[in-house]
């Protein structure tokens, strides 16, 4: 029996097949996911939005700083909360990029949208104070929230304790922690360019991103 959403080890081993099998590479991938979060954001905000995006050290944020990049590129008021040193290569790329496009580093005074990129599926619970005061500016804040790919402060059974999303953006498929979410949080997939094939594999349903890359669940 096919099914509709994964476990967080079943969509690991996913992504890890259509690195291995595909050549498809993590950076391919990490532009795909932020040039759908930067649409996701652009549907939200009008051209004197500011934005503020928050990143860790791993891929979630370098999907982040994709994001930003594009953002900025269209012109948004983008800012990056870097809560821990981005020391790792492919999210030290994205920051220089996104910082050579116009983003800036800081949290503003006011923000109307607050992006989660702080961590993804590799996130360990506790969270360190240096993310929890973050996430605890985003919440006390009027932002509209938005996470990528699952929110930071997610627990196993899906309880949220940390980031507070209006609209959760996830990569490639659904994720079953999702399906506990509090009502009222919007689901989106994006698509990361995972072949059909890979997702027959896994005996999961594809999502139909033949039209459009970013569905609403
Ligand atoms: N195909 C894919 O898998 C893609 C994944 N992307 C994103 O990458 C995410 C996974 O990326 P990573 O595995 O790099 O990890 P994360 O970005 O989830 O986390 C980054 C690092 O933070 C550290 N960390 C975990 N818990 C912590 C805590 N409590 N306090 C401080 N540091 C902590 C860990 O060392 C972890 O490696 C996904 O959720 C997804 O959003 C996309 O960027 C691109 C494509
Ligand atoms: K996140």
């Amino acid at each position: 029996m096919q099914v509709t959403s994964l476990s967080l080890e079943a969509f690991k081993e996913m992504d890890y097949w259509a690195v291995e099998k595909y050549k498809l590479s993590i950076e391919l991938m990490m532009e795909n996911a932020g040039l759908q979060l930067a649409r996701l954001v652009a549907k939200k905000a009008t051209q004197s939005s500011v934005v503020t995006i928050g990143v860790g050290n791993g891929n979630n944020g370098g999907g982040g700083l994709v994001a930003a990049r594009r953002l900025a590129a269209w012109g948004f008021k983008v800012y990056l909360d870097v809560v821990v040193p981005i020391t790792k290569d492919l999210p030290k790329t994205q920051l220089e990029r996104a910082l050579l496009f116009g983003a800036k580093e800081g949290i503003p005074e006011t923000t109307d949208i607050w992006v989660d990129a702080y961590l993804g599926f590799s996130q360990r619970l506790p969270l360190s104070d240096a993310f929890a005061k973050s996430i605890g500016l985003a919440n006390a804040s009027s932002a509209f929230r938005i996470s990528l790919d699952i929110p930071i402060g997610i627990s196993k059974n899906g309880e949220l304790s940390g980031f507070e999303a209006d609209q959760v953006m996830t990569l490639a498929a659904p994720k079953t922690i999702l399906e506990q979410l509090p009502s009222g949080i919007e689901v989106f997939v994006a698509d990361l360019g995972i072949p059909k094939a890979v997702y027959r594999h896994f005996n999961v349903e594809m999502p139909d991103f033949s039209k459009n890359q970013l569905i609403a669940l």
